[in-house]
């Protein structure tokens, strides 16, 4: 390290230190604060005491109480709370205002003080030839949180704050007012590393550079097992994306590597910044495709200091159901395709399987027979009205009406109200009432399409019969292993709406004790109970049981939550009924959804446009597309691109910033993969310090798995095997893609998922082909 790298580094580590001692001071004023407000709110037992304390809190203390309780997590397990710094002249600012107002000249109009203007600030050219004036400079820190001083100083700006746009929008071509960006790497608290960008041609004497810049330092540096925040190295065009209106459908597209997810997932910590009322309490779902995906993601949200967001993948959409095995891509079709309801519909109406048929009582004295075809009529119209589990009473009243005129008694008002008053709590009535309309459970309603001949009964004609035969065998399957495919979810959560939520049985009674005993809370102060947090997911230790059909049915099945804005990524990847689901859950909300269609494995584009326009309702749109590639050396990435063009010759293909010189290795499986991919897979762990995947079509997993155990120079932990699909939206340092013919093949949608597999890598990629020659060619 050089001396002038060096003395930044301390002057930067003063300032950072000064931020955590302040913060430490701050948080335990905080509690003191905190502890005597609600301590002197309790003896006055007065809310506007309570409301002053809290008042007062929240004034001063509040943000540092929030910042101090997070220091430590974010210092320990993300990258340093304090991340970058701008140098800031003002008169460069007061003569972009000037020039914007046609004066020209220098000083001469009172421009904005804010940097954060950025209307007022943007046509400043930056010239440089002048040399700033001490006292017009000004240095701003930026980080994860906004912390002040004992004067209400800002010490630190929220990266969040408009006054730290310019962090993220100066350009040498539009400086802002800035002279010098600075990024800061920290390791805890210490600072151990800085990026210089200058927004001017000639820095002021008094400013050193340091570095290449913080964007190609963070782009070579090791992929861990999580994705990592940007928050330190936000592009300007990124920057507008998370900063869009809150409003309506925010649609951001882009191939692979334009940095789609990671940017959604700003844009949620920002939403939770500006409108923190609206989307705290109402709630941000964001979803993806797979439980891989989600826990590649988790960490993000958090390192920006948001935990609060709910992260779902498409298959732990309701909440008592947990799914990850995919169906082959023409059951996942049939599923998918919102064809499908109309039998989901008939199979809610329908019988219940093993429900009586007959209907024989004596009530009030007279005999009553009720056959399938009367049983039929009754159960059809009263679910043209009702949910069939809020329905037994209608359903009971309903079979009372038909019971009553199949017996054929006329001009006798009298004797049928005694009829059906005595209907009413007959036991054998109850007990018929029991088998023939029990609640019934959505999952349940799904299973009996394990039968290939309901489904063709009840599908009439809409699916042929080898589609039946699919779907049931489908069913079949699940009953077998105990599990869900992902599809199945959305198909569940369709007939949930139907049968409606299913009705626990009344409580047992409670003993005398226990009602005294619980029941009057207001003499303890309580008069109403709110959560405050959703609740969290069900436990769902149970659902490991032994019998698979138990662990099919396990939980309780809820009515789906609304949330206030709703997080789609993966979004070509949505099946209609997927958005369906989802749609159910952003009846109110406002959207960001994020998407490549190029990568898209659901083969029917135009049906699911139509359900997702659906989903969305009529809400402004604005749309925001990415063009850089920030993952994929140069190298690999036009590899890939080469592949999906002839194939998708309008596939939207970025630009890779980051060329490295080192091409993708292609080779043979030979005669023996195993052996192939094995000694790839143990080169590449030596060429790279991180993650290596091998990316496999199904026929060579098995075989393949236990390449998950290589370890290298003693570290484990760092080779997974994974299937084509489940690398969506992930990354790692280095790749083996085996076969790629066989994942076109096998893939729903074909070459689009090779080219998933083919845009995985950073640093380095190896393809291993079954037959080396006709893969190059069909290249
Ligand atoms: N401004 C940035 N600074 C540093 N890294 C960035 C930046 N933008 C994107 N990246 C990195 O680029 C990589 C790709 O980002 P991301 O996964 O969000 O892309 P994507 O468009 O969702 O890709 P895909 O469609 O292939 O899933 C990630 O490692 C991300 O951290």
């Amino acid at each position: 390290m050089t001396d002038d790298v060096a003395s930044e580094i301390a002057v930067e580590q003063a300032h950072v230190d000064r931020v955590h001692e302040e913060l430490e001071k701050a948080g335990h004023r905080a509690d003191v604060v905190q502890a005597e407000g609600l301590a002197r709110g309790h003896i006055a037992k007065s809310a506007e005491v309570g409301m002053e304390e809290a008042a007062g809190l929240f004034e001063r203390d509040a943000l540092m109480f929030h910042a101090a309780k997070r220091r430590t997590a974010l210092d320990t397990q993300y990258e340093g709370l304090v991340f970058g710094r701008l140098d800031l002249d003002h008169a460069m600012l007061r003569e972009a205002a000037a020039r914007a107002n046609g004066h020209g000249g220098s000083g001469g109009a009172a421009g904005t003080e804010d940097a954060g203007g950025t209307d007022d600030a943007g046509g400043a050219n930056g010239s440089g030839e002048r040399q700033a004036r001490p006292d017009d400079r000004e240095v701003r820190y930026i980080g994860r949180l906004g912390v002040r001083d004992d004067d209400y100083e800002p010490l630190v700006i929220d990266w969040r704050a408009p006054a730290a746009s310019a962090f993220y929008r100066a350009t040498p071509a539009q400086p802002m007012g800035v002279l010098r960006r600075r990024v800061l790497r920290s390791r805890g608290a210490t600072v151990i590393g800085i990026e210089d960008d200058l927004m001017v041609p000639e820095p002021p004497d008094d400013l050193v550079i340091v570095g290449d810049g913080a964007l190609m330092a963070a782009l070579t540096r090791t992929r861990g097992e999580r994705m990592r925040d940007i928050v330190a190295t936000i592009q300007a065009h990124q920057d507008e994306a998370i900063r869009a209106s809150a409003r309506g459908v925010t649609e951001i597209t882009g191939g692979p590597g334009t940095g789609k997810t990671v940017v959604a997932l700003h844009r949620a910590a920002y939403l939770l910044y500006s409108e923190r009322r609206r989307f705290e309490s109402g709630g941000i779902l964001v979803v993806g495709p797979s439980g891989a995906y989600t826990a590649y993601i988790e960490r993000v949200l958090p390192s920006l200091g948001e935990d609060s967001v709910t992260l779902r993948a498409l298959g732990d959409v309701i909440d008592a159901m947990h799914a990850e095995r995919l169906d082959p891509p023409e059951v996942a079709r049939l599923k998918g395709s919102t064809r499908i309801r109309p039998l989901l519909s008939a199979a809610a109406r329908g019988r219940v399987p093993g429900a009586p048929t007959e209907l024989r009582v004596m009530v009030a004295g007279r005999a009553v027979r009720l056959e399938a075809r009367a049983l039929d009529r009754v159960r059809s119209q009263v679910l043209r009205q009702h949910q069939r589990n809020a329905a037994t009473a209608v359903a009971q009243a309903a079979l009372g009406e038909a019971a009553w005129a199949s017996l054929g008694v006329t001009g006798e008002r009298d004797a049928k109200a005694e009829f059906i008053d005595k209907w009413e709590d007959h036991l054998d009535v109850e007990s018929f009432m029991e088998q023939w309309w029990p609640q019934v459970d959505p999952r349940e309603v799904l299973l009996w399409l394990a039968d290939p001949e309901l489904v063709r009964r009840h599908a009439r004609g809409a699916f042929s019969p080898a589609d039946a035969e699919l779907l049931a065998g489908s069913f079949t399957t699940a009953l077998e292993t105990g599990t869900w495919s992902v599809a199945d979810v959305a198909l569940v959560d369709d007939l949930a709406g139907r049968v409606g939520p299913v009705k626990e049985k009344e409580a047992e009674e409670r003993g005398f004790y226990e009602i005294e005993e619980f029941d009057d809370l207001t003499q303890y102060g309580v008069t109403e109970v709110q959560p405050v947090n959703r609740p969290e997911r069900e436990d769902t230790s149970h659902t490991r049981s032994a019998d698979p059909r138990e662990r099919l049915l396990a939980g309780r099945i809820g009515k789906p939550d609304d949330y206030a804005h709703v997080l789609v990524d993966e979004a070509q990847d949505l099946s209609p009924m997927q958005w369906r689901m989802i749609g159910l859950r952003g009846r109110t909300a406002s959207w960001t959804v994020v998407g490549d269609a190029a990568q898209a494995s659901w083969p029917d584009p135009d049906e699911a446009t139509t359900a997702r326009e659906e989903a969305y309702g009529r809400q402004v749109r604005q749309l925001f597309h990415m063009d850089t590639n920030y993952r994929n050396a140069r190298e690999i990435f036009d590899y890939a691109a080469e592949v999906v063009r002839r194939e998708v010759p309008d596939a939207d293909i970025p630009q890779a910033v980051r060329e490295t010189g080192i091409h993708p290795v292609e080779g043979s499986l030979g005669e023996d993969p195993m052996g192939s991919v094995r000694e790839a897979v143990l080169h590449l762990l030596g060429e790279v310090d991180g993650s290596v995947a091998v990316i496999t079509p199904s026929s060579y997993a098995a075989r393949l798995a236990p390449l998950s155990e290589l370890a290298h120079d003693g570290v484990d932990g760092r080779v997974q095997v994974v299937d084509p699909m489940s690398t969506k939206g992930l990354e790692y340092d280095a790749t083996v893609v085996v076969d790629p013919r066989e994942i076109v093949r096998e893939s729903p949608g074909g070459v689009r998922v090779l080219y998933v597999a083919l845009t995985r890598a950073a640093h380095r990629m190896t393809v291993l082909s079954a037959q080396e020659q006709e893969f190059a060619r069909a290249r």
